[in-house]
């Protein structure tokens, strides 16, 4: 019998990537990763993990590679955990003949105007928006709207050039800045466009769905303003029934809006008085970690259901727990390093130990420099607590959080992750349980 393989079209690069290799060994199906540069993934070769390296950015070359692994395997299925590679693996699994979601509506859905002019459309609540390809336009749209605004690209992911500004000089810069741009963070082209937003200052959520079910509510943290790195999430939200149902069939009738439906989509909503508006629609499963917290809350494995759906097989979302789970990413408030190898492992080793604690990482070297955290490329680790209640695992979370910080040198200023008690405002509130 043929091997059967499912083809990893890139991968994101916080965490759950591994996770997608990992649950296709556990399905019997080999995984094989396709990448421009699979050293991006330190982990495809810690986990031996098989790798084809091409062009990913260029359909023409991905395909040759496709049919040569076909020649002699079977292809169970086709995925990628990447934001940037979701339409890519839709299109090449259509062409193969196997499940995926529409590549159309994962293009339509990337493109953060599309996708606002779509829900908008079909009646779902977003924030006031309007796309700007000059800065005049964009200056323009922030007197209409009002400041203070959201300015950011149309396309991209971790929050990269999401900057909240409060007056149209800073709107003119962060305009020019973005539309100078001529490639992402991934070095892929960036398109010459970027929206303007109303700013939404209620309390932020994601909804995990699979289908058009939805499967879990998140509590989300978000660093001080003017960017948006997130800090951490807490699972399940903390939420009187009423506003939980409001934000399931909202983030439910986004995924409908927009053609979506196949496999799973992280949608994220703020609350803006007590209805919701939807921030954004990703097609994919969560980065984050967030699948690792569904699966200690719920017991329901967000990255199996997704291979195993790429794969055609029997999916199960049956929950089979009520508990909590949280996660704290670690950030420096300053400029400052990483300490000796000695007393980063002390931190780790410290914050493994407090209970509650089901991970902890450090994603940096020991000395390496660190500075505040302007998108998700900055934050330095994290810790996973679990617990009987969200409440319970959040505050096990912010204890071995601050544990962890004692990794950072003296001379970088206390860190981490900020506690609610330690200045956060409504504004830049995410929510706290
Ligand atoms: N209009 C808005 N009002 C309030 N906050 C916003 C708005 N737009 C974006 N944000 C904040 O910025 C964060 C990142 O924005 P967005 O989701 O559009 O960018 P992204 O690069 O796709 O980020 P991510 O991948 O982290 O979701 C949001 O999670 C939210 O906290």
């Amino acid at each position: 019998m043929k091997d059967r393989l499912l083809l990893l079209i890139e991968s994101n690069t916080t965490g759950t990537g591994r996770r997608f290799a990992q649950r296709a060994v556990a399905a019997g199906i080999e995984p094989v990763l396709l990448s421009a540069d699979p050293g991006r993934y330190p982990y495809a070769a810690e986990d031996g993990l098989r790798t084809v390296v091409v062009d990913t950015a260029d359909p023409p070359a991905l395909w040759p590679a496709v049919r040569e692994l076909a020649a002699d395997a079977e292809i169970a299925g086709v995925l990628s955990s990447s934001e940037y590679f979701v339409a890519t693996a839709a299109e090449v699994a259509a062409r193969l003949g196997l499940p995926g979601p529409s590549a159309d509506a994962v293009r339509a859905c990337r493109d953060k105007a599309s996708q606002r002019r779509l829900l908008a459309g079909a009646g779902v609540p977003v924030p006031g928006f309007a796309e700007a390809g000059e800065v005049a336009e964009a200056v323009g749209a922030a007197s209409r709207l009002g400041l203070p605004v959201v300015v950011k690209p149309v396309q991209g992911s971790g929050s990269v050039g999401v900057r909240l500004c409060a007056s149209l000089g800073e709107v003119a810069d962060h305009a020019g800045t973005l539309l100078a741009a001529t490639a992402n963070e991934r070095g892929l082209t960036a398109p010459t466009r970027i929206l303007v937003e109303s700013y939404l200052t209620g309390r932020e959520f994601s909804v995990e769905v699979v289908g058009h079910e939805a499967v879990a509510v998140v509590a989300k943290h978000v660093g001080p303003p003017p960017v948006f790195v997130e800090t951490g999430h807490d699972l399940p939200a903390a939420l009187p029934a009423r506003q939980r149902d409001a934000l399931t069939a909202c983030a439910v009738a986004a995924v409908r809006a927009l053609g979506l439906g196949w496999g799973a989509a992280h949608v994220e909503l703020r609350l803006d008085g007590a209805a919701p508006r939807v921030i954004e629609v990703n097609p994919r499963p969560a980065g984050g970690m967030i699948p690792e917290l569904v699966r200690h809350a719920h017991g329901i494995d967000l990255v199996t259901a997704q291979v195993r759906a790429a794969a055609g097989l029997p999916v199960s979302l049956e929950r089979d727990r009520d508990a909590g789970a949280s996660i704290r990413f670690l950030t420096a408030d300053a400029a400052g390093t990483l300490g000796p190898a000695a007393a980063v492992e002390e931190a780790l080793s410290r914050a493994r130990a407090v209970p509650g604690v089901v991970d902890a990482a450090l994603y940096r070297a020991p000395e390496a420099p660190v500075g505040p955290a302007e998108d998700f490329r900055g934050r330095l680790g994290h810790v996973i607590t679990t617990g009987p209640s969200a409440a319970a695992s959040a505050r096990a979370a912010q204890e071995a959080a601050a544990v962890l910080a004692r990794a950072l040198r003296p001379s970088a200023e206390p860190s981490a992750v900020r506690s609610p008690a330690r200045g956060d405002t409504a504004s830049d509130r995410k929510e706290t349980v």
